[in-house]
């Protein structure tokens, strides 16, 4: 039978990106989907952003919703110091096979710890499960409909501290318009825009940054 896309993305990782080097998986990727097959990546002209406000936080506890093929898995992991530590979670469990297999051809699954399941289910069980007391940086990147239930859940769940970041990929392509809302007008958030494209075409597209206040 037909192989499918995360497949055949990650023939292209082992085909043509270097064992142990993150930098020649991500190059992988971003050729492979820019030329062959587009896929949901955050892609390279939004991976910047994302590169720069992980640089910037410097986490020392990340959470990523939504790991499709696990490319800005890789993108954040490198950039982690030491002993950070990155959560990401996966719905579909035959991605999350693929994800794990991109993350350890790029040498970093010391760095990340890949959950399958459902958010909903997922998020109350951090706090217990992975000894997490609150994350430093948050990328959502899962169905964009449960980008605002899923923030009021980790807010209730006291994942938020005073200065965690939420970067949220995908705000204007598909778009996530009550989630955008509620962090551009509520007291507890500094948001901010950065304009981009849609991975691997001319559309508009773009990461939400929101500094929660506490
Ligand atoms: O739907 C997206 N991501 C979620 C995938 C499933 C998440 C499963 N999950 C993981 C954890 N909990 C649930 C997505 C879509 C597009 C897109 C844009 C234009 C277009 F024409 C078609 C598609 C671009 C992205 O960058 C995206 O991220
Ligand atoms: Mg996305």
């Amino acid at each position: 039978t037909r192989s499918t896309r995360p497949q055949r993305l990650l023939g292209a990782v082992q085909k043509n990106a270097t064992r142990g080097d993150p930098g020649s998986v991500i190059q992988a990727i971003d050729h492979y989907c820019r030329n062959k097959e587009w896929a949901m990546n955050v892609g390279d002209e939004k991976g910047c952003i994302l590169d720069s406000v992980v640089s910037e936080v410097n986490p020392a506890t990340v959470l990523e919703l939504g790991t499709y093929c696990g490319y800005s898995t890789v993108r954040i992991a490198r950039l982690l110091p030491p002993h950070a530590k990155l959560i990401t979670l996966e719905f579909n469990p035959a991605v999350a096979a693929i994800a794990r297999q991109v993350i350890a051809w790029a040498g970093l699954e010391d760095k990340v710890q890949l959950v399958e399941g459902a958010s909903g289910d997922f998020i109350p069980r951090i706090k217990e499960q992975f000894g997490v007391k609150t994350f430093d940086l948050v990328f959502l990147d899962h169905w964009k409909e449960y980008y605002l239930p899923d923030t009021k859940l980790m807010e209730e769940c006291g994942l938020l501290r005073k200065g965690s970041v939420l970067l949220a990929d995908n705000v204007v392509c598909p778009g996530a318009p009550d989630y955008l809302e509620y962090v551009r007008s509520s007291p507890r958030y500094e948001s901010r825009y950065f304009k981009s494209h849609l991975e691997y075409t001319k559309v508009e597209d773009g990461l939400e940054k929101s500094v929660f206040l506490g």
